[in-house]
């Protein structure tokens, strides 16, 4: 069987007084698993990205990357293989730059000084007009435009389409629909899901939409408590509902 590339083995973390928010929670994530993740108010969802992003210690576990433990690297340098989008449009992008400075900037993540692209060219903004064209937004017709003064929809377009410019070995999609109007919302999901499909992103995306976790992604979670009451995948995701899903919301 493929090696996960990603492996969490008894995560636990606490808060505060020795408070357990994630209770020895194990997860393999397979190369190009899109994994949507479920859960109440309080479940642990943020507290799992924070985890992996390494924005939050651990107190025991294991947290692997290709089977290296990477539980002591800092949050900048998983930055280099894991990216994140989250529910606030005005993070994840400079606002006083411009949309296509915004991509560039994201493309030379990683990157060594003296490999880095030689700025914004015709050629450049000729392949940004088109990636942006993508989102169908308009985002296209904004290249020079300053990033703060864009949409919540457009910014988190460009929000995504920046996590996502040096395929990420891990993308994080932490709410990144939610803070948007319902046709926006749906938009972006929806481009979210082709670039994912298409360029065979390894994805967890965290929603409270039960259709959108149904209807996208190859395998669902559902956290409870600081741990996982459900994992299922191909046929058997396939076959579950909004009834059954709702069995597993216990506060
Ligand atoms: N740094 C922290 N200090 C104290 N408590 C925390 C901390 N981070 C998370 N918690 C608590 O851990 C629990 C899980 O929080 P988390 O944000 O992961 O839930 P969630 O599933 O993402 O919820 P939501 O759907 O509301 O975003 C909550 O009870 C929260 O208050």
């Amino acid at each position: 069987m493929t090696e996960p590339v990603f492996s969490l083995k008894d995560i636990i973390v606490t808060v505060g007084d020795n408070v357990q928010i994630l209770k020895s929670l194990s997860l393999d994530i397979y190369d190009g698993d899109f994994i949507t993740v479920l859960g109440t108010n309080g479940a642990g969802k943020s507290t799992l990205f924070n985890t992996i992003a390494g924005n939050l210690a651990i107190n025991s576990g294991q947290l692997l990357h290709h089977g290296h433990n990477i539980a002591h690297e800092s949050a900048v340098a998983r930055t280099n293989y894991i990216a994140r989008v989250f529910q606030d449009p005005k993070m994840g992008t400079a606002p006083r730059m411009t949309v296509a400075e915004n991509l560039l900037l994201a493309e030379n993540r990683g990157r060594k000084r003296t490999l880095r692209s030689r700025g914004l060219t015709k050629e450049k903004l000729t392949e940004y007009a088109q990636i942006t064209q993508v989102m169908g937004n308009n985002l296209d017709t904004r290249l020079n435009t300053a990033t703060g003064n864009l949409s919540g929809g457009q910014r988190q377009a460009l929000s995504f389409l920046m996590a996502t410019r040096v395929k990420p070995e891990l993308l994080l999609l932490d709410e990144h629909t939610a803070a948007l109007d319902p046709k926006t919302s749906e938009q972006l999901m929806l481009a979210t899901n082709q670039q994912v499909t298409q360029n065979k992103l390894t994805a967890l995306m965290i929603t409270h939409n039960l259709t959108d976790a149904l209807k996208y992604g190859n395998r669902l979670l559902i956290l409870n408590a600081g741990n996982i009451v459900l994992d299922v995948r191909g046929d058997d995701k396939v076959a579950l509902d909004e009834a059954q899903i709702l069995k597993y919301f216990i506060v």
